[in-house]
Formats: structure tokens, C-alpha cells, sequence
């Protein structure tokens, strides 16, 4: 559990975080936005002691950061950042075994976890671990360097902007390879992102950053219901915030039986999002679509009216 307590930090005389707390249970995924200059990734960086805090307390499992040697602590976090900060003169399997060979892992185990972490990243070994970085597509570089993060078996990932630099196709990709792995490898997560649907589909809990600031927090889906004022309602999409929220909640939970009527021509499966839902409902004029599951076998439907009925259901009642 990572938890940050009234944390401060000052450049100069000049406040970059002020009062900053939150609390990242184990296993939980934490995303950070805000507007440019806000404090996102000083707050990050005051996690593994890059940047040391002037006030409050940073807890990791109950212990605060300062008692904890830098060098020993950040050997137990791992560390992605934009331009993934490999090594430009190391090939592409010694970058990856930095953390291990810090350790002082023997040569058998850390040539087994390079292996072992390019397969889980989707890297080939034959073809990439002899690579240089500047051989290597960005795609390929930022799944390189979540590899090497992950290399030491840290319980902590601290991520700044880990695919600011890529291509949408590219870095929803690695959006889903991380969502697959993070369901597997249960870390402790937080990172730094601009891309709002990104934080939205990663994380467990969202905070919104202002000025050095914490604004609001909490699950995306409790603030996508009610952002608390017009900055938060903005970042979170405006208009498209229903949208947004749709995109988050999943067919098998709003689906009804299937009714008497004749089932509709239209289908979807009972795994995709409500938003898919409704964009196939506009695609084809359909107000109800049939629900099949994995073997196309129908198992429910899904309803507009019913839909709307839900959704104003779960929207708090404005003030
Ligand atoms: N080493 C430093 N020295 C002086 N001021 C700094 C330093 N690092 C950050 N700042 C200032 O602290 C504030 C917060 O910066 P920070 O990088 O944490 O913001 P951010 O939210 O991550 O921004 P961005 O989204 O643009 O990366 C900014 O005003 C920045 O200029």
C-alpha cells in the first residue's frame, strides 16, 4: 500500500504540491491528471525518492520512505517513464537485467528472467534481445522498458507517461497489454498520464490535479457520475462524459432475459461495453440488441429503454 499524507513540495520558495494525500491499496492501479505543470510527476518522483518532500508523510506498507535507504528503496520500485530511459549503449537483454544485476542475481536466473519478461511483453528474443534501443520501434522501446521495470519483481510500478510517446494504435495496444498483465502480476500502480480514456480504462482510483493540488478523487466510474465542478467535468470529457461512462460498464451487468417477443436480428456479445452497445444500436436502428455469449448462443438482451432507465438511475440527482 503506497499512502501519501498533506505531502508538500517546494522549488525555489515555490509550492509544486501542496497537501497532497491519497492512499494506493495493494494490487490497485492509481492514475494521476491534471493540466500541464500541476504536479503529477513530482508527486511520482517524491514516491521513489527522486525528489525528496518537504512536508507530510509517504508510506509504503506503513513504512515511512525516509527511514528506507533510496538506493534499496528504488530497487523495490519500478520506474517507466516516456522515453523509456534505457541505456542508449546497452543492448536491449543487459538493459533489461539492470535491476537483477544490481541484485546480484547469478547469471543462469538473470538470463531466465530476460527471457522469461521479453515473452511476457510480447518481445522476441532471437530477433530483439542483441538490439540496441535506437533499433527498436517506440512501441518496442516502451515494452522494453516496462520489461526492465518489472525485471527486480518490484511489489511497486511508478509510470510517467509511459506511452505519451507512441502512436494511438500502438499505445492502445500497450494500454491492453498492461490491463492483461496487471490482472496477473497484481502490482501496485501509479501513473502520469494527459490521455484521460487512458486513465479511465487503466486505473481503480483517479485523481485529478490542479495547481499542486488534489481536486477530487476517487473511481472513475464515481467521478464520471458526479464531477465535482466544471474543471473536473471538462477533463472527464463534457459532453462525452456519458459516453465515457457507458465505455466502462459492461453488457452483463445491464442485460435483461430474454423477452417473448421475436429476439432482434442485431447482436452483441456479452462482454463488450455498454458504450459498444449503443454504438451498435445506432449503426443499425435497433432499440434492443440480442446478448450472446462466447459460442454466439443467445443469452439475454439488452435494452435502449431500459438502458436510459438505468443510467438516470445511477446519476445523482443534481443540486
Ligand atoms: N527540478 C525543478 N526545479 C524547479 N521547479 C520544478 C522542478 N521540477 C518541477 N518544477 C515545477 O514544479 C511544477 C510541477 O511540475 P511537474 O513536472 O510535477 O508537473 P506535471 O504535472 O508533471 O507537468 P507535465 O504534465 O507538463 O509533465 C511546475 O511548475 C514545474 O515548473
Amino acid at each position: 500500500m503506497i499512502e501519501l499524507i498533506d505531502v508538500e513540495k517546494r522549488f525555489g520558495g515555490v509550492a509544486a504540491v501542496e497537501g497532497i494525500s491519497l492512499r494506493v491499496p495493494s494490487g490497485k492501479v492509481c492514475a494521476l491528471v491534471g493540466t500541464s505543470g500541476c504536479g503529477k510527476s513530482t508527486t511520482l518522483r517524491m514516491i521513489n525518492r527522486l525528489i525528496a518532500h518537504d512536508g507530510g508523510e509517504i508510506r509504503l506498507d506503513g513504512q515511512p520512505i525516509d527511514s528506507v535507504d533510496p538506493v534499496q528503496l528504488r530497487r523495490r520500485i519500478g520506474y517507466v517513464i516516456q522515453h523509456t530511459g534505457l541505456f542508449p549503449h546497452w543492448r536491449v537483454a543487459r538493459n533489461i537485467a539492470l535491476v537483477p544485476r544490481l541484485l546480484r542475481w547469478p547469471k543462469e536466473r538473470i538470463e531466465a528472467r530476460v527471457a522469461e519478461l521479453m515473452a511476457l511483453l510480447g518481445l522476441s528474443f532471437d530477433e530483439l534481445a542483441h538490439k540496441y534501443p535506437h533499433e527498436l520501434s517506440g512501441g518496442q522501446a516502451q515494452r522494453v522498458g516496462v520489461a526492465r521495470a518489472l525485471a527486480g519483481d518490484p511489489d511497486i510500478l511508478l509510470m510517467d507517461e509511459p506511452f505519451g510517446a507512441l502512436d494511438p494504435l500502438t499505445r492502445e495496444k500497450l494500454q491492453e497489454e498492461v490491463a492483461r498483465l496487471q490482472s496477473s502480476l497484481h502490482k501496485t500502480i501509479v501513473f502520469v498520464t494527459h490521455d484521460m480514456d487512458e486513465a479511465l480504462r487503466l486505473a481503480d482510483h483517479l485523481v485529478i490535479m490542479r495547481a499542486g493540488r488534489i481536486v477530487q478523487q476517487g473511481s472513475p466510474l464515481a467521478l464520471l457520475r458526479a464531477p465535482e465542478d466544471p474543471f473536473v467535468e471538462s477533463l472527464l470529457g463534457g459532453l462525452e462524459r456519458g459516453l465515457k461512462q457507458a465505455a466502462l460498464m459492461r453488457v452483463r451487468d445491464h442485460m435483461g432475459s430474454l423477452g417473448p417477443s421475436l429476439p432482434s436480428a442485431s447482436r452483441i456479445s456479452i462482454d463488450a461495453s455498454l458504450r459498444q452497445g449503443l454504438s451498435i444500436m445506432l449503426r443499425d436502428h435497433a432499440e434492443r440488441l440480442t446478448v450472446v455469449d462466447g459460442k454466439d448462443v443467445p443469452v439475454g438482451e439488452l435494452s435502449l429503454r431500459r438502458l436510459i432507465k438505468e443510467t438516470q438511475w445511477e446519476q445523482p440527482t443534481s443540486p
